[in-house]
């Protein structure tokens, strides 16, 4: 168990095994052997540590010293676990970063990225809570190291939010982090950036009381080399290996030179001209090999790279040269030992040899990453949720917004999708009108037969069209062209009279009968909805208009209706509303995108600004990480469900003839699996950009293929079948049936909504967690 300030215990056990690891320290530091890390993949692979060795004696300061691009930032996240070595050793206190033995990630190390890794939107204090609870550290203790650190690293008050302070202040916040819980092992990665002379003397002061009084390690990059000097080891990197690694003191007599800056310098250019030599060797021997392969000489013995410079297709991996460039052809792995080695007295040479031939068997000391690992820790879970919870609630106005959103979406659906159309404009010509009398339009209601056309008009819906009447049918056509109106309805001069002939001669009537006795209507049909609207329109107020008269004239109404009778309908209304339909499909395409978006926007941020990383190696578990999403994102769901179908059910009274909880368990699935593509999106992506292209161009896809718009029926049959593989088909369906027709979980078209759902959502995890494994080796 580790001491606090004043010697107090600070940690709360989460398991056992906390209370036995201290009695197991591998009397070194940090060792590595023979590392190679390999970023990309195929023609784009490249090694960015070369065989490096580097060892960390427990209790002192190591320096580690090299150009931008050189591979240290690399080297240290290797250290911490959050990336694997191609191939190589670590071990960290005598185990393998990673493992449950080593504690790291965990308690036992404190890290300070490069990037600032750290909630802009949280005070200094909440920042520092965090961690605390992380680290599940007690109450007097997060006080009491909040204000020593305030003291030593200067910093503002607690309540300033991270995003408002200088650069160089949220640098000693992101520092303060680290060194909060007092970890055996510190890892900082340009701590003193941005920082002043006086502060960055106090910081080093600090790291080296740690190391002497309180027995921490420490490993520290730096780009200020002269700071180093109060390191006990410095570590020279260039191009993925470690030039030299000895104390300052030591490098700076074996050179004979004043600072450290000019040794770096020696060393590198040595480096270079050596690594000149070997290529200059390495290309004549290839003109050599290749004259003597034209001269049908010997074969091509022994040149082959050496089996860390293959990919398991055998391509050979470029390494990463004097230029940092990946494009050079690579040297085999015997010329960096001569290289190295070829270098001045009193240096600790950086071999190829294996770790077991310098005394070390370090497979002895290989564990299995993350066997016993807890699955869940309370503390850690619950630091999380009241993280995201924070978060979520920091900028009130954007969580109303999202939190609304699915509501908001389905009012403006019931409001705007699906409605009656009104005030559609139809031009009438009635020649029927005398215009002597002013072409006024007179009709009776009785058995009159006169003036049939006005009496036909007057049972049009004046709310969905307005006749607007024409002169000529020229001048109502040129109308319609010009987009005034939707169509043309014209009446013959004499349609009453024909029409009363055309009823009268029955099947005798002749074809000039027929045609001046018709309504002829030219129409528009550029918008289907609009032209079907009219359509009916017209058809359904003929039909009233035969009832009317048959009636005034005594005859059975129903006697010149088509034979053709639609009774009450079995599911929904007699006139069914296309709001029904879409209503469903609106409230699951919002839900689903709304959690795709959240998802992948708060796992990418958090990964790209570092806070993820850093969570992680302060021991958070990807699970626990996980968890506590879903916790946060589901109450969420919860909130917006409820508005959903408050709004969509009660205000707007779309029909729910089925089970409620049923509706809402697949509201909730169908959140869940946005979630669980949000997921697999954060994994893939590496900006925000390529997230938002990913999500939306999926999500239209889904709107268009799901059947939310428009049945599936109406698709060519392949891409029916396509459509059913969306994640979001099945479950509209399933929604539909329950809400329309009241069917059950046991349908069929129900269950297999649900079933469909959960397979994605298994199937969405399971990559996602893949693509994490698999990018942990090759990023
Ligand atoms: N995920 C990645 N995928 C591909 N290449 C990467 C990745 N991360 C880093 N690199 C490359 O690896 C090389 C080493 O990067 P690294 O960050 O380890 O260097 P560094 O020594 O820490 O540099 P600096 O001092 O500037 O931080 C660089 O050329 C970098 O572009």
């Amino acid at each position: 168990m580790t001491k606090g300030v004043e010697g107090s215990p600070v940690f709360v056990s989460c398991n056992q095994f906390d209370s036995e690891r201290s009695t197991d320290i591998y009397a070194d530091g940090v060792l590595v052997r023979n590392a190679y890390k390999i970023y990309g993949v195929g023609r784009n692979r490249c090694a960015i540590l070369d065989g490096l060795h580097m060892t960390v004696k427990k209790g002192t300061i190591y320096g580690l010293l090299g150009a931008s691009g050189c591979g240290k930032t690399t080297l240290l996240s290797c250290l911490i676990g959050r990336r694997r070595l191609n191939s190589g050793d670590i071990l960290v206190f005598g185990h393998e970063p990673g493992s449950e033995e080593s504690g790291i990630p965990g308690r036992r190390v404190g890290y300070m990225p490069q990037e600032l890794a750290l909630h802009g939107y949280f005070t200094i204090k909440e920042t520092l809570h965090y961690f605390g609870r992380i680290y599940n550290l007690k109450a007097e203790f997060i006080d009491a190291q909040l204000e020593f650190l305030s003291k030593l690293l200067d910093l503002p008050p607690g309540d300033r939010y991270v995003k408002t302070l200088s650069g160089g202040q949220q640098r000693r916040v992101s520092f303060a982090v680290a060194l909060f819980h007092e970890p055996e092992l510190l890892i900082l990665d340009e701590p003193t950036v941005g920082v002043d002379p006086l502060l960055r003397q106090s910081i080093w002061n600090h790291l080296v009381r740690l190391s002497v009084d309180h027995e921490r390690t420490v490993i520290v990059t730096t780009h200020y080399i002269e700071e180093a000097r109060q390191a006990n080891t410095i570590g020279m990197m260039r191009s993925g290996r470690l030039l030299a690694e000895d104390s300052p003191e030591n490098l700076l007599h074996s050179y004979a030179l004043r600072s450290l800056e000019d040794v770096f310098l020696q060393l590198c250019m040595k480096d270079y001209s050596n690594a000149e030599v070997v290529n200059n060797h390495e290309n004549a021997s290839e003109v050599s090999l290749e004259d003597q392969q034209l001269s049908g000489g010997i074969d091509n013995v022994g040149f082959e790279p050496s089996a860390s410079q293959l990919d398991i297709s055998g391509t050979p991996i470029p390494r990463q040269r004097n230029k940092m460039t990946c494009t050079l052809p690579s040297l085999p792995s015997d010329c960096v030992s001569k290289v190295v080695l070829n270098q001045g007295p009193g240096i600790t040479f950086m071999t190829n040899a294996r770790p077991k031939e310098i005394g070390l068997e370090l497979s002895d000391r290989r564990t299995n990453r993350n066997r016993n690992s807890t699955f869940f820790c309370r503390h850690r879970l619950g630091a999380l949720i009241q993280k995201n919870f924070l978060q979520m609630f920091r900028n009130v106005g954007l969580f109303l917004f999202v939190f609304l959103l699915p509501a908001n979406q389905v009012i403006l659906s019931c409001l705007c999708i699906g409605g009656d159309l009104s005030f559609l404009k139809l031009a009438i010509v009635n020649d029927e009108l005398d215009p002597s009398q002013g072409r006024v339009c007179n009709y009776t209601t009785t058995c009159t037969y006169s003036m049939f056309s006005c009496r036909y008009l007057r049972f049009i819906e004046n709310t969905t069209i307005i006749q607007v009447p024409f002169q000529s049918v020229a001048e109502a056509l040129d109308a319609t062209k010009r987009g005034k109106v939707w169509g043309v309805v014209h009446f013959g001069k004499d349609f009453t009279d024909e029409l009363v002939v055309r009823q009268a001669d029955g099947n005798y009537a002749d074809n000039e009968t027929i045609r001046a006795s018709r309504v002829a209507i030219t129409l528009d049909e550029s918008n289907q909805q609009i032209s079907l609207t009219i359509k009916r329109q017209l058809i359904d107020a003929f039909s009233d208009f035969s009832k009317d008269i048959l009636a005034a004239c005594s005859y059975q109404p129903m006697a010149q209706s088509i034979p053709v009778t639609f009774l009450d309908p079995i599911y929904g209304e007699r006139k069914p509303s296309f709001t029904e339909y879409v209503t469903p499909g609106v409230i699951l395409g919002i839900i689903y995108f709304l959690s795709v978006a959240l998802t992948s926007a708060v796992f990418l941020t958090e990964r790209k600004s570092g806070l993820h990383d850093r969570s992680i190696v302060a021991g958070v578990q990807m699970t626990e990480y996980m968890m506590a999403h879903l916790v946060n994102q589901l109450i969420l769901l919860l909130g917006q469900t409820f508005f959903v179908y408050l709004f969509a059910l009660i205000v707007f009274n779309t029909a729910c003839h089925g089970n409620l909880a049923l509706v809402i368990f697949i509201t909730l699935l169908q959140g869940l699996c946005g979630m669980s593509f949000g997921l697999l999106v954060s994994a893939l992506c590496d900006e925000e950009t390529s997230a938002i292209q990913i999500t939306l161009g999926t999500n239209y896809t889904n709107i268009i293929m799901s059947g939310m718009l428009w049945p599936t029926e109406a698709m060519p049959t392949y891409v029916r079948y396509l459509a059913h593989l969306m994640p979001q088909t099945y479950a509209m369906q399933a929604l539909r049936n329950i809400l329309g027709r009241g069917w059950g979980i046991g349908h069929p078209k129900v269950y297999m909504g649900v079933v469909t759902s959960l397979c994605w959502i298994f199937g969405l995890v399971c990559l996602s967690l893949i693509v994490v494994r698999v990018r942990k080796y090759t990023g």
